[in-house]
């Protein structure tokens, strides 16, 4: 499988979790594709956790600053969290930058201009078909390779003064870890008031951990950091280690119980029956949510996020 392709994956859990009502996503129908199976009620649940809680984070940072917020998404592909984002709190706050490798900014690029209720979003825009690039006031997307990012800069223009938070939802990991270190170590060094969320796997040696990469490697996949980071711990020490002065690091176990509201957790539990929950509470500790910023933008954000002090 090509790298590429770990989209449509991505894509199509999604899809599961918003059409079992387990996330409300108005613009995933556009993306879905047309032979959309429904995922098991685990898998749904762990698409549920890692939307919930990355977009608890990035709503919490929006609404913490005035004017205009910046996201960078690495891998970005057919999320859908640009539109949702711009909807709800208007174009004129929010830039999205997005990379991603040609074939999926192509068919996202393409996939706007086919849909009005995309189009609106972001309001006027410029394509470079050949190039694979859309750029407007709220979101540009680049065929860009994130790994040049550190040699080469910014394919476009990026205002580096912005309030910004990187955003890497399953994609630093395919890296070399010594290439995700540099590109992480220049975003921490390159914007004043930053903040980086990562949701990557981690626990790659116990027996889970050994047959979750065997099965993705037999699909031509290698999660090449996953060896480095084996514990939400290490994931901490990694980020200090990057020069952010705050991070956090939990598993998606915990993040279901201590982070998510109770009156949400009994709507997402009322959805379908989840028989297996042991095999849950082993899946949902072999992921993990990151977030890592500077001391700025954390003192910024933590009077909303109570339960994110460390
Ligand atoms: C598992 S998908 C995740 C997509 C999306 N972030 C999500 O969570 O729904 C990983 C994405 O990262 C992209 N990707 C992997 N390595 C990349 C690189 N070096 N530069 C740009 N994109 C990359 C892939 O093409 C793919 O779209």
């Amino acid at each position: 499988m090509d790298i590429t392709e770990t989209d449509l994956d991505a894509l199509k859990c999604r899809s599961s979790a918003t059409k079992s009502g387990y996330i409300h996503d108005p613009f995933i129908k556009f993306f879905s594709p047309s032979r959309n199976s429904h995922k098991p009620p685990i898998i749904n649940r762990g698409t549920y956790v890692r939307t919930w809680s990355i977009d608890h984070i990035l709503q919490k940072f929006i609404e913490s600053f005035d004017g205009k917020k910046q996201i960078i998404s690495l891998g970005a592909g057919t999320d859908t969290r640009v539109f949702r984002y711009i909807s709800e709190y208007g174009p004129e706050n929010l830039k999205f930058i997005e990379f991603d490798f040609y074939p999926n900014c192509i068919r996202k690029i393409r996939t706007i201009e086919k849909h009005e209720a995309l189009k609106q979003n972001i309001g006027d825009y410029v394509v470079d078909i050949s190039g694979g690039s859309l750029v407007s006031g709220s979101l540009d997307i680049y065929s860009y390779d994130i790994r040049e990012i550190v040699h080469k800069g910014f394919p476009g223009f990026v205002d580096f003064s912005l309030p910004t938070i990187v955003l890497s939802e399953c994609c630093l990991c395919y890296l070399e870890p010594e290439e995700a270190s540099s590109l992480c170590r220049w975003f921490q060094n390159m914007f004043a008031t930053s903040g980086i969320v990562v949701y990557e796997p981690i626990q790659g040696m116990d027996n889970f951990g050994k047959m979750m990469k065997a099965n993705l490697s037999a699909r031509g996949v290698i999660l090449k950091t996953l060896d480095c980071y084996e514990t939400t711990e290490q994931q901490r020490m990694r980020f200090l280690d990057y020069g952010y002065s705050e991070v956090i690091a939990e598993d998606f176990l915990t993040i279901e119980e201590t982070w998510i509201p109770i009156e949400e957790k009994k709507r997402t539990m009322s959805i379908e029956m989840l028989d297996e929950l042991e095999e849950w509470q082993l899946l949902a500790k072999h992921y993990c949510l990151t977030f890592a910023a500077t001391e700025n933008l954390w003192n910024q954000i933590i009077l909303q996020l109570p339960h994110l002090k460390t």
